[in-house]
């Protein structure tokens, strides 16, 4: 099969991004998030360093969301029942989006800690 150019897989990339964002509530929630990152990044004018750890953790975050999703829209072509195996799978899948949630938020904590307090 003969590879699309390269603008068009960043097209399709992009889609993907714009169907998350269309679809899928968790992912409105985490970019809201990650744009009133951005907003304080502004704000309190974080550091290179700092800057580039809170973009990292909401990236993270948001990337998680995605391979989230997809794993779980898989599960329901490849088993639209009931499924225990399927649960196990939904749930750690849910489970990396927890861990990576968690620590984007003690990653914030830690970062704004020094604007806010000291
Ligand atoms: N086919 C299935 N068989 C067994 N358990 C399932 C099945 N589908 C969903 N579950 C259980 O329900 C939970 C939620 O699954 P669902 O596909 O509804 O995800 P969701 O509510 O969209 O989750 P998220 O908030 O992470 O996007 C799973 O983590 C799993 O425990």
């Amino acid at each position: 099969m003969q590879k699309p150019p390269i603008h068009r897989s960043f097209l399709n990339a992009f889609r993907g991004v714009f169907l998350m964002l269309k679809t899928e509530r968790n992912f409105q929630i985490e970019v809201a998030a990650f744009f009133i990152n951005l907003m304080l990044i502004f704000y309190f004018k974080l550091s290179a360093v700092d800057t580039v750890l809170i973009l990292m953790a909401s990236a993270g975050v948001l990337s998680a969301e995605i391979f989230n999703t997809a794993i779980e829209r898989i599960c329901d072509i490849i088993q639209p029942d009931f499924d225990k195996r399927i649960g196990f799978i939904k749930d750690i899948s849910a489970g990396a989006v927890l861990l990576m949630t968690i620590a984007s938020i003690i990653t914030g904590i830690i970062v704004y800690w020094k604007y806010i307090f000291q």
